[in-house]
């Protein structure tokens, strides 16, 4: 045969060339932790959008000669840039933060191996622990519980879907927790329908699910008749459930990446009403962290206005005037006070910040309760954007 079609000579080359890729990352990646030390020296900020954009319209037109199209080295350059913004941020967080000490972490989740929540801790602490502890719990209730008697040193809960929305029950535990939020991460979330046993979606009687799941995927199990769904406290206990039962008429709903866990397999993809769907997930730890001044910061604030007309439009209004973006708003009723409001508000920016300081002191005599629930890095890297002429063909 041509050697240039042999199969297996072929795979060869592509395993050495795949080699010699990782290679290559990870060299860039040792690159961009010395441009990080440089930065903490002069203090400049991680993010550079002029140099990325001008360093993807290079590599598109010199993609482009080499005959691979704009959209394929947009999606690589940008992962690569986003991974090495996110390495970047966590190294400077280590430098602001010589007192946390990081090698080996235990983290309270919900569920167990597989849940979103495991998937949510694992890809946090991949860059900055060693070793994780997991500690899976059935209720965000217990996580708390866990971080606050010092049981582990973080707990990661989900605080609002792109789907479903926010999640009260979150909400309402921070209203009453000594606990500081240190972090976010945003996962995307894949529902898929998994089944233990190769199957038909017709010979399906029984989905297990967990109740953001099955809200998340309403359109879909709308369409499905004589299916019984039975709720599970977690989509972790829904797939060990599945595993268990080995049928062909049972199957749960979770993600692909969990489901491989409990050696289930996608019998339905992307099932969820929104095919863009992720959760933001706050880090939960007994002690408040600094943010490093060159990485963009968020900060959760709590506060309530009794009920004074127009209170809270005035504590917005102070934000504005600061030039401070607020990026989230909930409101909470709160327990034991009928038709009060807690408000959530999250602000781009660092406690530290003179803005955000001048804020506060001007929002709380205008409250009866305010409290900061944490500043942390924002974690979402938002793509750079490119101009369409380098796009075009
Ligand atoms: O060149 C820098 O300043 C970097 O931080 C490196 C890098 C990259 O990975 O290429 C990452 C982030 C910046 O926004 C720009 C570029």
């Amino acid at each position: 045969m041509n050697e240039e079609l042999d199969l297996t000579k072929i795979r060869e080359k592509i395993t050495q060339l795949d080699q010699d890729l990782l290679t290559l990352f990870a060299q860039r990646r040792s690159l961009t932790l010395n441009v990080a030390k440089s930065k903490a020296h002069q203090i400049r900020p991680v993010r550079d959008q002029q140099r990325e954009q001008e360093l993807l319209i290079r590599l598109i037109k010199q993609g482009k000669s080499l005959g691979l199209d704009a959209h394929y080295v947009t999606s690589i350059f940008q992962t690569i840039i986003e991974d090495s913004v996110l390495n970047q941020q966590a190294y400077l967080q280590t430098l602001a933060n010589p007192s946390i000490e990081m090698p080996t972490v235990s983290v309270a989740f919900l569920g167990d191996k597989g849940s979103y929540s495991y998937l949510a801790s694992h890809r946090y602490f991949s860059r900055r622990a060693e070793k994780i502890i997991e500690f899976g719990c059935q209720s965000f209730a217990e996580i708390m519980t866990q971080v606050e008697s010092g049981h582990v040193d973080y707990g990661m809960l989900p605080i609002e879907n792109t789907s479903s929305g926010s999640i009260n029950e979150v909400y309402d535990l921070l209203q009453h927790t000594n606990l500081s939020i240190v972090g976010e991460i945003t996962q995307p979330i894949e529902h898929c329908l998994l089944t233990a046993v190769n199957t038909r979606l017709d010979k399906i009687k029984t989905i297990y699910a967990h109740g953001q799941p099955f809200t998340q995927c309403s359109n879909f199990l709308d369409k499905q008749s004589n299916i019984r769904i039975e709720y599970c406290e977690s989509t972790a206990d829904a797939m060990a459930q599945a595993y268990e039962l080995q049928s062909d008429e049972v199957a749960v709903i979770g993600s692909e990446e969990g489901g491989k866990l409990y050696q289930l397999h996608a019998l339905e993809k992307s099932i969820a009403n929104q095919s863009e769907n992720h959760s933001r997930f706050i880090l939960v730890a007994r002690k408040a962290v600094d943010v490093a001044e060159q990485i963009p910061a968020k900060t959760a604030i709590i506060l309530a206005t009794g009920q004074k007309p127009g209170a809270l439009v005035e504590c917005l209004v102070v934000l504005k005037d600061k030039g401070i973006n607020m990026c989230k708003l909930e409101s909470r009723p709160i327990q034991g006070r009928p038709w009060e409001e807690m408000f959530y508000i999250d602000v781009e920016a660092n406690v530290k910040s003179g803005a955000l300081q001048e804020a506060i002191a001007e929002i709380t005599p205008q409250t009866n309760f305010i409290k900061i629930l944490g500043c942390y890095p924002i974690e979402h890297i938002s793509p750079t954007s490119i101009p369409s002429s380098a796009l075009k063909d």
